[in-house]
């Protein structure tokens, strides 16, 4: 049998990920809003829970949850939209975050400080005797607590009301495991999914989001000890070489090389845990 080319690679991890050759931005928002309010009333669940970060993907998302929970109502069923603000303490970016929930107008708003929790957590596993190589690992080991316990505190919102929580993965992030398993990760339903990052920023355009944060640079903003930090600084690779590449435009092979690579990698984290 012949290895397969690299055309034939690119191509079965673009179905994989469900990102479409076409877009046509209209359509696709519809598709997703009907998507939302469909599994909000087949599940006969009422409400729709997700964090506004002041990101453009959860802003594009809690536009979608907004109109989906407006057209459940349309329809005769109860259902909600809970929007959360999940800070660690202060967030530097507070503004982009309330910019967005202006843009949103969310049925409801909550903000949970998931400083304590996630401190408490680190505290008491470093009482318990973890170690940590140092402080540079002791502070991204933080993050992914910070993530986990965002995902903790929709989670506990979603219990309260009867709801869904709503993840933000798109395509781009799913290519490069670039999510914290069962963090942000951890969703029931993930309306981007199959999107890149710049067909993300075209579905805000056509929302009508602020230009301030359909083209706002992507962080992950979880290490205390580097704020801010640019998801392409850390992943080596910008998004529009990711997008050019699960859109089947031509990449260096570099690029290719290194995307092929982080996919089989990060396979652990777009699947289920893994049984004997
Ligand atoms: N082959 C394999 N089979 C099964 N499990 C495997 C595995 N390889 C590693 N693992 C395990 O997977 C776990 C590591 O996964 P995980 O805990 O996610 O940790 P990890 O992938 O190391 O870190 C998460 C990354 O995602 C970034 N992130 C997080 C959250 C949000 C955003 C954003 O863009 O907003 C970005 C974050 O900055 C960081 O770079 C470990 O337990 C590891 O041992
Ligand atoms: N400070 C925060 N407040 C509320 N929710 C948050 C916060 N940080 C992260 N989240 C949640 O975690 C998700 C993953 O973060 P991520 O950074 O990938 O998305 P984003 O901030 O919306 O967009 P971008 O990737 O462009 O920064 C967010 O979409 C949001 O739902
Ligand atoms: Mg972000």
């Amino acid at each position: 049998m012949s290895e397969p080319t690299s055309f034939d690679q690119r191509q079965d991890i673009a179905r994989d990920l469900q990102v479409t050759e076409d877009f046509a931005v209209g359509p696709e928002i519809e598709r997703r809003v009907a998507f939302l309010a469909g599994r909000l009333v087949s599940a006969g669940l009422r409400a729709l829970v997700l964090g506004i970060s002041g990101g453009v993907d959860s802003t594009t998302a809690g536009r979608l949850c907004q109109l989906a929970v407006e057209r459940a109502r349309a329809a005769g069923h109860e259902a909600r939209f809970h929007a959360m603000r999940l800070p660690y303490g202060t967030q530097a970016d507070e503004h982009d975050a309330r910019l967005a929930l202006d843009f949103i107008r969310p049925d409801q708003v909550l903000t949970v400080d998931i400083k304590p929790a996630s401190d408490a957590s680190l505290e008491a596993s470093l009482a318990a005797g973890v170690v940590f190589r140092d402080a540079r690992q002791q502070d991204f080991v933080l993050g992914n607590i910070k993530a986990r316990q965002r995902m903790i505190a929709q989670y506990t919102v979603a219990g309260a009301h009867g709801g869904l929580v709503v993840g933000t993965d798109q395509a781009a992030e799913a290519l490069t495991g670039f999510f914290t398993k069962f963090g942000d990760g951890a969703a029931d339903l993930v309306p981007l999914t199959g999107l890149t990052k710049r067909r993300v920023r075209a579905v805000a355009e056509a929302l009508g989001a602020p230009a301030a944060l359909v083209g706002k640079v992507p962080t992950a903003d979880l290490e205390t000890l580097d704020p801010g930090k640019a998801d392409e600084t850390a992943l080596g690779v910008t998004y529009e070489e990711i997008d050019d590449f699960l859109e089947g435009r031509p990449v260096t092979e570099e690029t290719f090389g290194l995307l092929v690579a982080r996919y089989r990698l990060t396979d652990h984290k777009r699947r289920l845990p893994i049984a004997p």
